[in-house]
């Protein structure tokens, strides 16, 4: 059974900065990871070194076992795609698909073949003839993901693959290609510094900031059980509260306590804490806190209201039911769902 990639306790320092601090994760056979962080946390560096690209200061890169930190670029077989696409412009799709086939000693007619089969697959049949300068952003983005694909790689590589494309084309891109990937079960890595991207794409969410990896899982995990505020605050928003820690899995806001699902076993009672609470965690009930409304949006199919509550703004995000039932009222009694709250460490 292959083993899929493994990154070990990888650094990366540069002559004035660190761009990666002991780094680890593993990417099992057949899924698609996603590395998630803002601008300068050291994705791109981090994918880089997994393709050979670039070497770590120290750590050790192991593909199904065996360790390739130090093989060269063209001996990985990793295909990459990266914002800038690379495509030869005034060559067709055909010719451009070829090039990357070419170390494959097909005669022409198996090539021939090989790249109409892959045009199927991006479902660009028959755009094989026309110059790659000819072509839309989205289909010269189907036909670098083609090309990539043609080497047949163990690895798929993606940096900002879609970060030129306007939103629907983009969000199109996204669907397709994870259709694709599910189909093919080609191990793939992207990095991205669009949380919804990661969303929708990812089995596996890797979430950085300042060269160190904050958390690794699901993106549902990852939303419902953020590992800290900065990955709280990343993932989806949340409202972030300053509360106390209290006994029997309980937390004092204000005035109020308030019931959470878990409280960390480094955080003892009487400690400060944050309580990170998703929008849609925050309901209309009677016996809840008074809170009054400052603004109330309508975003179609939700009701998003700007709250004051305890001196402190929160963002709620309702069910339209809710908020017509609740008579559109000014002054409101809200209650915190403990699903949607999680205690972290200030
Ligand atoms: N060749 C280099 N020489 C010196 N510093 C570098 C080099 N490459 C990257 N860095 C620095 O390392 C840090 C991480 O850079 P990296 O490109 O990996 O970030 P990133 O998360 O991909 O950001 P972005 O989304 O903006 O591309 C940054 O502070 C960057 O300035």
């Amino acid at each position: 059974m292959p083993l899929g990639l493994e990154v070990k306790n990888i650094r990366k320092a540069f002559a004035k900065r660190t761009a990666l601090h002991d780094t680890s994760l593993t990417v099992p056979q057949g899924q698609f990871v996603c590395i998630l962080g803002p601008s300068g946390c050291g994705k791109t560096t981090l994918l880089r070194i997994i393709a050979g690209l670039e070497q770590p200061t120290s750590g050790a890169i192991f593909l199904d076992g065996a360790d390739i930190t130090a093989r060269p670029v063209h001996q990985r077989n990793f295909a990459m795609v990266f914002q800038s696409l690379a495509l030869f412009p005034f060559l067709t799709v055909a010719e451009n698909i070829g090039y990357a086939l070419s170390l494959r000693n097909y005669d022409s007619r198996e090539e021939k073949a090989r790249v109409n089969e892959l045009l199927a697959l991006i479902r660009l049949p028959d755009i094989g003839g026309r110059k790659i300068s000819e072509l839309s952003g989205g289909q010269r983005q189907r036909v670098a993901i083609a090309r990539a694909l043609a080497q047949e790689p163990m690895l798929f590589l993606m940096d900002e693959p879609f970060s030129a494309l306007d939103a629907e084309l983009r969000d199109h891109m996204q669907v397709e290609l994870r259709q694709l990937q599910r189909a093919l079960k080609i191990t793939t890595i992207l990095v991205t510094h669009d949380q919804r991207e990661a969303m929708t794409l990812a089995d596996i969410m890797v979430v950085m900031a300042d060269g160190v990896v904050q958390q690794i899982g699901a993106p549902a995990e990852l939303y419902r059980n953020p590992a800290n505020i900065f990955v709280s605050s990343f993932i989806g928003r949340s409202n972030l509260l300053p509360v106390k820690v209290a006994n029997a899995g309980n937390v004092v806001w204000g005035e109020s306590t308030l019931s959470v699902k878990a409280v960390p076993a480094a955080l003892k009672s009487g400690d400060n804490a944050t309580l990170a609470v998703r929008r849609e965690g925050i309901y209309l009930a009677k016996d809840g806190i008074e809170a009054s409304v400052k603004f109330v949006r309508d975003v179609g199919g939700r009701i998003e209201l700007r709250l004051i509550c305890q001196n402190q703004e929160l963002l709620a995000s309702l069910d339209p039911a809710q908020w017509n039932a609740h008579a559109r009222s000014e002054s409101v009694h809200i209650n915190i769902s403990p699903d949607a709250a999680t205690v972290l460490s200030t």
